[in-house]
């Protein structure tokens, strides 16, 4: 392996989750399942909204789709509204696509004072922590370097984070966009680039969330995706309105760092995991082909 990818791919001793997901990407393509077991879905799936509805839910979505996606994004909000049994089942779905071999993305969105950011980080990204996951979404609005003990273990772990920078809700743009051109997602979108320089090869392992919907935003607010050098994480494909050739054209020369993410709309072909993945594999083709 050339000096610089052997640096790239090693970051304390582990393989980053950079490189992980690049090599995810390339052999699956740039698709991210979300889990999202909404009570509407477990009852359009004939599941009681309860625990073993959840469970069933989780592991059917799972099974069908482990083998096609880059990675999954089970939502942790959905687990934690079925309190601690909810959060047992998460363990168990985290567990198992780790054996699956697919990436895991925990969409908990944490993001508090350091020292409780402490505790965040090590309950989603410390080896042997029941919820370790491969990364989880964070969010910067209590100041970027809040999110310090969580970008170091990643660091230390192998493990990444996706920083929400402008999300696909509209209500997003009344934080994200202040500043104009000197936006506050253009600021996060810095701060993220400068933490991927201790990740020297390809793709850092501090990515951005920003919203498969969010059209112009990304040049008018002055964001630089390609500085930033890490992982997009695009929510906002189907139920939210977003197509591939959105996401083409919204990211255009950083598409290459996409990782598109869709929920609801592949999780409403279900029950049936070949209808489940008939509707990933449609969603994955529309990424590919755009
Ligand atoms: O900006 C954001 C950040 C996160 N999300 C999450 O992604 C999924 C989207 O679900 P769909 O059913 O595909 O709309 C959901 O878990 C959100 O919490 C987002 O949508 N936008």
């Amino acid at each position: 392996m050339p000096e610089q990818a052997a640096a790239s791919a090693q970051v304390q001793g582990r393989e980053s989750f950079g490189s992980r997901l690049s090599a995810a990407m390339a052999a699956h393509g740039p698709l991210c399942v979300g889990i999202d077991p909404h009570p509407s879905l477990l009852s359009a799936w004939g599941l009681q909204d309860d625990v073993d509805g959840l469970r069933a839910f989780s592991l059917t979505v799972l099974d069908a789709v482990a083998s096609l996606a880059a990675a999954v994004k089970p939502q942790v909000a959905l687990y934690e509204r079925h309190g601690s049994a909810g959060m047992a089942v998460l363990e168990e779905v985290l567990a198992l696509a780790r054996d699956e071999s697919v990436l895991t993305i925990a969409d908990a969105k944490r993001g508090d004072i350091g020292s409780t950011m402490a505790a965040y980080a090590d309950a989603w990204l410390r080896d042997g922590s029941p919820l370790a996951a491969d990364s989880v979404t964070l969010s910067p609005y209590l100041g970027f370097e809040s999110l310090r003990p969580a970008l170091d273990l990643a660091a230390e772990t192998g493990r990444g984070v996706f920083v929400l920078a402008l999300t696909s809700n509209p209500e997003g743009a009344s934080v994200q966009h202040v500043g104009g051109a000197d936006s506050v997602a253009r600021r996060i979108a810095q701060a993220a680039g400068g933490e991927n320089r201790r990740y020297p090869g390809e793709l850092g392992s501090v990515g951005l969330v920003v919203g498969a919907t969010v059209g112009s935003a990304l040049a008018d607010l002055g964001v630089d995706l390609a500085a930033m050098r890490g992982p997009i994480l695009a929510p906002g494909l189907g139920a939210q309105g977003a197509t591939p050739a959105h996401l083409r054209a919204t990211f255009g020369d950083a598409y290459g760092q996409v990782l598109g993410t869709s929920s609801r709309e592949i999780l409403s072909a279900g029950p049936r995991r070949q209808a489940l993945r008939d509707a990933a594999q449609r969603t994955l083709d529309g990424l590919r082909s755009e």
